[in-house]
């Protein structure tokens, strides 16, 4: 049992009762407020959070059980203990049923009273831990090691040192598969909340909609679909960190909401009143640049100042000297080999995917090659036989408005399809611009969110042909 101070709720008619229990609970150094009836609890309860309520049952108007019933309904997280009086023991039992932790006879010692609040208190945060430990269990993924001896890569592990004990929000840039996420999780793994919950969201991989019940939860018929109260992302990282990945995505209309929670930590889910209050330590990614989204209206600035409090940049793959034989050694499963051609073809290729895309490669080439050794047959064509990126693809016949494409992709030919031309251009877009999808989405004249599926998809039709 912990003798940190609980939040309290003593409701009681009984006003000299009250108020020498309140007394009595300050001096010992809880946080404590008082209502003389069901309806003001109910108020303090819609507007406050508390660990645990103290209600005495038999009140005028608003009774004890009428009060629990409302309590159940609204499905607020907290424990309630009850107080009664010789002979409603019946009364209690039934309490009980409707999910009371506990009950007391009164008259009873100030000092049992608060003996059952501390335990209902730990009974709470018992039951709050454990949805976050069901919350991250389903969610989590194994410690993965940040691999990089690069001077880039160690000045990035210099960096996660020092701002990794702050508990100082983080804000993470980077292009797209250069390793956020990884750092991020070892930026929690040496901060002080190591052992406490590590929760994600991607904003730009939920529809709009989703993403405000996703952090902030909703509750019951607050909209069509919401069937049951939801816990957002916000709790159930509560006392950990929560990383928002890809942060410049967030709309715009949520922003304020968030820069609440950055505030001072109260929050509130769709549909409902109640104010809570959550304590989480954000860290943030992004491959967009937040300083020009500030500039073009689509982030507040108020908000880029509150996540932006201690930055860290992550080098590309192709800027991290001797790294990539480094992940090769590392990706390559145990008992398999390279040839060097293949190597050196890895080792030229400049990854606008960056670590991501060396990972699919290699995972690609594995599952190509014979005897357990890749060689160059093993690797997509663009990198085993590289042609000069500067050459530019639509260079032919003028005169005929067409395009001079790898033979494969003669503008005209019976074979080609729309689909494949589609997906060259768009992976050329995205190698030009560094694997930048921010940039790419423009470039193309699209969603960022269209531009995702499109990848989605051609990173599943990528493996399937590979198998
Ligand atoms: N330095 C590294 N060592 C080992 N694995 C790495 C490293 N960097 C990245 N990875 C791996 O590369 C993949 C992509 O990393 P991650 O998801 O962290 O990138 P990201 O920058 O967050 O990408 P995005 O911007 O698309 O969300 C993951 O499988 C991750 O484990």
């Amino acid at each position: 049992m912990t003798n940190s101070p609980i939040k309290l709720l003593l409701v009681d008619d009984e006003d000299d009762y009250r108020r020498s229990c309140m007394k009595y609970m300050q001096r010992k150094g809880h946080d404590v407020q008082e209502a003389g009836s069901g309806a003001q609890a109910m108020m303090l309860l819609e507007r406050g959070s508390f660990d645990v309520a103290v209600l005495d049952i038999d009140m005028p108007g608003m009774t004890g059980l009428e009060l629990m019933q409302r309590i159940y309904e609204a499905k607020m997280d907290l424990e309630v203990v009850f107080l009664t009086g010789h002979g409603s023991i019946e009364t209690a039992v039934s309490a009980m049923k409707l999910g009371a932790c506990d009950y007391l006879t009164k008259p009873c010692s100030l000092g049992d009273l608060e003996h059952r609040c501390l335990l209902a208190r730990d009974r709470n945060q018992l039951r709050k831990e454990n949805l976050q430990l069901k919350a991250l269990v389903s969610r989590s993924t194994p410690k993965q090691k940040l691999v990089g001896e690069s001077a880039a890569m160690k000045e990035v592990v210099r960096m996660i040192e020092k701002v990794a004990p702050t508990g100082k929000p983080v804000l993470i840039e980077g292009e797209s598969g250069t390793g956020k996420e990884v750092v991020a999780r070892s930026i929690q793994e040496r901060s002080e909340l190591a052992n406490k919950p590590f929760v994600t969201i991607n904003c730009a991989a939920l529809p709009e909609q989703l993403v405000e019940s996703e952090l902030f939860g909703h509750q019951k018929g607050s909209f069509t679909g919401a069937t049951s109260d939801k816990l957002g992302l916000f709790e159930i990282a509560d006392g950990g960190t929560l990383f928002i990945d890809e942060i410049g995505e967030l709309p715009l209309a949520l922003q304020p909401k968030l820069l609440r929670v950055l505030e001072d930590g109260s929050l509130r889910r769709i549909g409902c009143h109640r104010e809570r209050k959550v304590k989480v330590r954000i860290i943030a990614a992004t491959n967009r640049d937040l300083t020009q989204a500030v500039k073009d209206g689509h982030f507040r600035e108020d908000l880029f100042y509150r996540v932006n409090v201690l930055s860290l940049t992550l080098p590309p793959l192709r800027h991290r000297e001797g790294d990539v034989e480094r992940l090769i050694d590392h990706l390559l499963p145990k008992g398999w080999s390279i040839d060097s051609d293949a190597k050196e073809a890895l080792m030229h290729h400049p990854w606008p995917g960056n670590v991501r895309q060396l990972i699919n490669v290699i995972e690609r080439a594995t599952i190509l090659a014979d005897h357990h050794d890749i060689t160059l047959d093993d690797l997509p064509s663009e990198i085993a036989h590289p042609v000069d990126m500067h050459t530019p693809i639509f260079n032919g016949d003028a005169s005929h408005g067409s395009a001079s494409l790898p033979p494969q992709f003669v503008v005209g030919s019976p074979d080609l399809k729309v689909d494949d031309l589609v997906r060259t251009h768009v992976l050329e877009v995205l190698a030009k611009e560094k694997g930048n999808k921010a940039r790419t989405a423009r470039k193309l004249g699209i969603h960022r969110r269209k531009l995702y599926r499109l990848l989605e998809r051609y990173a599943q039709s990528a493996t399937a042909a590979a198998v």
